[in-house]
């Protein structure tokens, strides 16, 4: 059944990844929540990124914030809920394991007057795909891959003709020591509107207070497949977890919609401020089921750059609701 499904819209997308395909309200969020199944199975859970935990806390703006972008966000603290994440969609995915990279850092901004504003970022500064497209490509092959597929498998051929798809692959970090060691990236871009209408096209970071650290290869055999799970709680209730978040400023020359391209190391990061995770939410299967983050929820002074986030935006929901 599934598979004459994913046949029928596969007949209904557009050929090829471009930009233009991005920008149709197509069938491809809707395709691409089909691909996850296709690629991890369907565990009735969130359809990537599925094994996760929640904890709470708040937001401090910085004032350099507020004069890069108008949203009141930037002009009082707020409550946050965040949800640590590892890849995939397999709910029992060992966090030792290499698939659970990059892990996941979803954050929702509690505003006032109760409008949701959320970021979901990862481990990895990039993206496998130029498009969300070009995405589905991707996990189609990634599904007909498996151990019994002979050489060259159609996820070799996919990375033959995308070799950011393969670094993406092949140059995550090691699995870090906790989720509060590692560094996310928000990958799309967005555009900030300061109170004069100046715009500024940005992407997010996530910098640990606690330092980026990793797992050497012995460190990692004596972890158990829940280690990241099991190791936050304890660390939360010793001492908040702190992250600064920045948005790195696009130049000229700078993509907003290809996240397969890191912007250059070299452009001005702006300090938006500082969030402090100080307890567990309480992680009961209701709380995760009922919880949603939608990359373009997001406040007045803020808007879409990178048009994946409209197709994300579109196909978190399916995701969500095929979950109740
Ligand atoms: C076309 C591109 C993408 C598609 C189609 C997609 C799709 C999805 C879907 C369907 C979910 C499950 C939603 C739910 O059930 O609540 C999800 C979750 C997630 N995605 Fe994406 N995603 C895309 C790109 C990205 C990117 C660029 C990032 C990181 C920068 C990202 C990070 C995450 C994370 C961390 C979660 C878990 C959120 C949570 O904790 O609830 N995704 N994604």
């Amino acid at each position: 059944m599934a598979t004459i499904l994913v046949a029928t819209i596969v007949e209904l997308l557009p050929t090829g990844g471009s930009a233009v395909a991005d920008t149709m309200p197509s069938a491809l969020p809707a395709q691409l929540v089909q691909d996850f199944h296709a690629a991890f199975g369907d565990h009735h859970a969130r359809a990537v990124h599925a094994k996760g935990i929640i904890l709470e806390g708040s937001f401090q703006p910085s004032a350099d914030g507020a004069r890069l972008s108008a949203a009141p966000l930037f002009r009082v603290g707020v409550p946050v809920t965040v949800r640590f994440s590892d890849f995939t969609g397999l709910p029992d995915i060992p966090d030792t394991s290499n698939d659970a990279n990059p892990r996941g850092f979803a954050v929702k901004f509690h505003l006032p007057g109760g409008a949701p504003y959320d970021i979901v970022a990862h481990s990895f500064n990039g993206f496998p795909a130029a498009t969300a497209a070009e995405f589905s490509s991707l996990l189609q092959a990634l599904a007909r891959s498996g151990p019994d597929v002979g050489k060259p498998t159609p996820l070799d051929r996919f990375f033959a003709d995308h070799p950011r798809a393969l670094a993406f692959f092949t140059t995550q970090k090691p699995p870090p020591e906790s989720f509060a060691t590692a560094a996310y990236f928000g990958v799309n871009a967005f555009i900030f509107t300061d109170a004069a209408g100046h715009s500024q096209s940005v992407r997010y970071r996530f910098v640990p207070e606690a330092g980026e650290h990793y797992l050497a290869p012995n460190a990692l055999k004596a972890r158990s497949a829940t280690y990241l799970i099991d190791e936050i709680g304890p660390r939360v209730r010793a001492q908040p977890i702190r992250f600064t978040w920045y948005a790195q400023l696009s130049e000229l020359s700078d993509a907003v919609d290809n996240p397969s391209v890191a912007w250059p190391e070299n452009r001005r990061l702006v300090n938006l401020g500082v969030i402090t995770i100080d307890r567990l939410a309480a992680n009961v299967p209701d709380t995760d089921r009922g919880l949603l983050f939608l990359p373009g929820n997001l406040p007045e002074g803020i808007g879409i750059a990178d048009p994946m986030v409209t197709i994300r935006n579109a196909a978190y929901p399916l995701s969500f609701h095929e979950r109740q």
